[in-house]
């Protein structure tokens, strides 16, 4: 049986897996970047993938957003084969992605960049979500305003969001992201660079984006932020998964220690 077809038979992707990457390989050339990876995401939760230094977590992210096609293996979202379709595609079907360097139109305000999300949704460049179609300019407003609001952007609405800190700006993806609600948020590094008091702000916001059931796969190096948030923990070595399991499981075992430390598993 193909990746694929095994990916959708009905028996092995279980009704609450919101994510399933099925048996996936990436080559560069003769470099295995990723080696037989089967992840599963369930829906509601938040999945950390971690790993060392070139272990093939960009990668992996990459293939699931359509960015990399993968050597073999399929990515499967929501019944939806992901493989062979553009970024594009793969986000209107509900997945919104936070990029390490934030994406956002730094000649419009903060308030627009909100927005223009919402605008391109309602406007038919989005399929999924159609009951945005009837939305009209003040009521997106108003959730813009909202998002911001929560954000701690409030104040600076109307701002070129140009001017914004590093920290602000990807808050400020995030809730490009929000906005669209998607159904799957992946976050790169969403602490990259930022200082202890940012990150902790941070922590705090996406706690509270957990708290209203969305499904989020979070790619971080900073611990403190992976076990503030995460409830499953996938650990890529190499690229391959070595370890997959609730944070305490993940945190014990000796191959994921010796990934880590060098230190060999017994
Ligand atoms: N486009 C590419 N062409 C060739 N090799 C690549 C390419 N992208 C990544 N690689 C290689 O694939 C391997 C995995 O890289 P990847 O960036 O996915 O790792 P990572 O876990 O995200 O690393 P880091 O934590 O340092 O960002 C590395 O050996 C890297 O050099």
């Amino acid at each position: 049986m193909t990746a694929q077809a095994k990916a959708v038979a009905p028996d092995a992707v279980p009704g609450n897996i919101v994510l399933h990457v099925a048996d996936v390989f990436k080559n560069f050339g003769g470099l295995k970047a990723l080696s037989d990876i089967d992840l599963q995401v369930e829906e509601g939760t938040t999945h950390a993938i971690i790993g060392p230094n070139g272990a093939g977590k960009s990668t992996l992210l990459n293939v699931i957003i359509g960015r990399l096609p993968p050597t073999s293996g399929a990515v499967v979202f929501d019944g939806n084969v992901l493989t062979g379709m553009a970024p594009h595609e793969i986000n209107q079907l509900g997945i919104s992605r936070v990029f390490q360097t934030p994406e956002i139109f730094a000649d419009l305000s903060v308030l627009n960049n909100v927005m223009a999300p919402a605008f391109a949704r309602r406007d038919g460049a989005f399929r999924v979500n159609m009951f945005r179609a009837v939305m009209d300019e003040a009521e997106i407003r108003a959730e813009a305003e909202g998002l911001l609001r929560e954000f701690g952007l409030y104040a600076r609405r109307e701002d070129h969001a140009g001017a914004l800190s590093r920290g602000d700006k990807r808050r400020l993806e995030l809730a490009m992201c929000l906005i669209q609600r998607p159904r799957l948020l992946l976050l790169d590094e969403p602490t990259a660079g930022m200082s202890r008091h940012d990150t902790n702000t941070t922590i705090e916001l996406l706690k509270s984006i957990k708290s209203r059931g969305m499904t989020i796969v979070i790619i971080e190096h900073d611990m403190h932020v992976v076990f503030s948030l995460a409830d499953r923990i996938s650990v890529l070595a190499q690229g391959r998964l070595i370890a997959s399991g609730p944070p305490q499981q993940v945190k014990d075992d000796p191959r994921v220690k010796e990934a880590y430390l060098g230190v060999p598993a017994e």
